[in-house]
């Protein structure tokens, strides 16, 4: 399956541009690599961008998908394409708020009957009269107020109690009326929405189709059991990427599937996958076994990002395919690989979910945390009411920072310390990825 409507290098006009005047840091360039020898003549240059840059460029190139309709146990996570329109007045009638007694007028009053929560038509109160009734159900015609059945007094068919003009009746209309809108277009739609639209008589919401995501996991040395041993790595980048992947309100397709290093494989996997987005994980570097670069190129896709100026992390990429398909490469160290997830990869799946790329909150650093010259820097941080705290553990190849932390504070490049961060959350379907 693919977005609807990508097309190649589908960039909106401006944005690559601008980008590339004002956005490239320029690492990746000639580096010492022995006596009159630089790794230019062997690697080529990477044109890394800044980290809020990749976020952009990520949110930009990704389209939304199809507006659909969809049941409402099937519309979890997904974001209204129209607005939500109430066809019905809520509630239709008017009705009783509590369990006791339906009046008219002041007391005492004369107990005629009894309605029933399914009573449909409750007939009509005289002056003086009440009935039984339950929470719920349609007051009769002519009723005043209810009398709750603990304020009661009964004595034969007579009623004492207080009352007061429309005490716990629950007036028709009084959550909506025919026509007004509920919500707008562009809402997540979460299990208070799908009550609602229960509510109000819907069956069916008019949706943005969310993205499919599939997961290629490359490398000779993992295993999917056991410990790391020498030569063998277990595998940490699988048993994340399903529960990022829904919780950044995508599907995913299948299971993560694994590779050895082969550019064959990696070629028919990436040809043969059907998501919207493809994750690649353990390819991204300059190594003789890391074949995403010469695979997307085999394949004439569109290298949009290539090396984000963040640390870790800055190997990531991300590719469009002839198809439109978007492929984001993660780096093999798992702290690398969860950051350019949710770098690259959470603003791609925003975008096509029908989401606007959200503002990250800024948050003080009392203890301050060293900045990186050039790169943003992604630490692992505990939220305290002072502010953000480094947790420790944040290295790369690391997940135990992460594991531990609240989020991560986003510490922009700089000569010294920071004393202020933007916090992006951990978990990409937490507010403000939730939109
Ligand atoms: N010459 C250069 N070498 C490297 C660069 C570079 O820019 N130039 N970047 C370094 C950084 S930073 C990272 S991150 C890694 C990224 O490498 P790859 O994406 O190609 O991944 P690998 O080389 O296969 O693995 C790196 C490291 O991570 C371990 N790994 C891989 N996959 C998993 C997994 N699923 N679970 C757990 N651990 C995994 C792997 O065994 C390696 O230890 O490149 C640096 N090198
Ligand atoms: O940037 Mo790598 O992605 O630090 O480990």
């Amino acid at each position: 399956m693919t977005q609807s409507g990508a097309t190649k290098a589908g960039i909106p006009s401006g944005v690559r541009d601008r980008f590339d005047k004002r956005g490239r840091v320029g690492e990746g360039g000639p580096v010492e690599d022995g006596p009159g020898r630089t790794t230019a003549e062997r690697r080529p240059r990477r044109d890394v961008v800044p980290w809020d840059v990749a976020r952009a460029l990520a949110h930009a190139v990704a389209r939304p998908g199809a507006v659909v309709r969809r049941a409402l146990d099937e519309a979890d996570g997904c974001v209204l394409a129209t607005p939500l329109v109430s066809p019905v007045a809520v509630p239709p009638v008017d009705r009783a708020a509590m369990d006791g007694y339906v009046v008219r007028g002041s007391g005492p009053w004369c107990v005629v009957g009894q309605v029933k929560a399914g009573t449909a038509d409750p007939g009509e109160l005289a002056d003086g009269q009440a009935t039984g009734i339950v929470t719920g159900a349609a007051v009769p015609a002519g009723a005043t107020s209810v009398v709750r059945s603990e304020d009661a007094v009964v004595t034969g068919d007579r009623l004492d109690g207080p009352s007061e003009d429309g005490r716990h009746i629950r007036r028709a209309g009084e959550e909506c009326r025919p026509g007004d809108q509920l919500l707008r277009a562009g809402v997540v739609i979460d299990p208070a929405v799908l009550g609602l639209a229960a509510t109000v008589g819907l069956n069916r919401l008019t949706v943005i189709s969310p993205p499919t995501v599939a997961a290629l996991i490359t490398g000779d040395e993992l295993v999917r059991q056991g410990h790391s041993t020498p030569g063998r790595v277990r595998d940490a980048i699988g048993p994340m990427l399903p529960g990022l992947i829904t919780r950044s309100g995508a599907k995913p397709v299948a299971s993560v599937r694994h590779l050895p290093d082969s550019l064959d494989q990696l070629l028919s996997a990436l040809r043969e996958t059907e998501a919207d987005l493809v994750l690649v994980s353990g390819s991204s570097a300059s190594g003789p076994a890391d074949h995403l670069r010469p695979a997307l190129k085999a394949l004439g896709a569109d290298l949009i990002v290539d090396g984000v100026a963040c640390r870790p992390g800055h190997p990531q990429a991300l590719a469009q395919l002839p198809d439109g398909r978007l492929v984001v490469g993660l780096p093999g160290n798992p702290f690398a690989a969860l950051v350019a997830f949710l770098t690259l990869g959470v603003a791609a799946i925003t975008r096509m979910r029908g989401l606007p790329l959200p503002e990250l909150t800024n948050i003080a650093v009392p203890g301050g945390i060293p900045c990186h010259p050039t790169s943003t820097r992604l630490v692992p941080v505990r939220l305290t009411a002072q502010g953000a705290v480094p947790v420790g553990h944040g290295g790369a190849a690391m997940l135990r920072g992460p594991a531990t932390a609240d989020a991560l504070a986003v510490v922009a490049p700089g000569p010294a310390e920071a004393i202020a961060a933007r916090l992006l959350p951990l978990d990409p379907g937490s507010r403000p990825w939730g939109g």
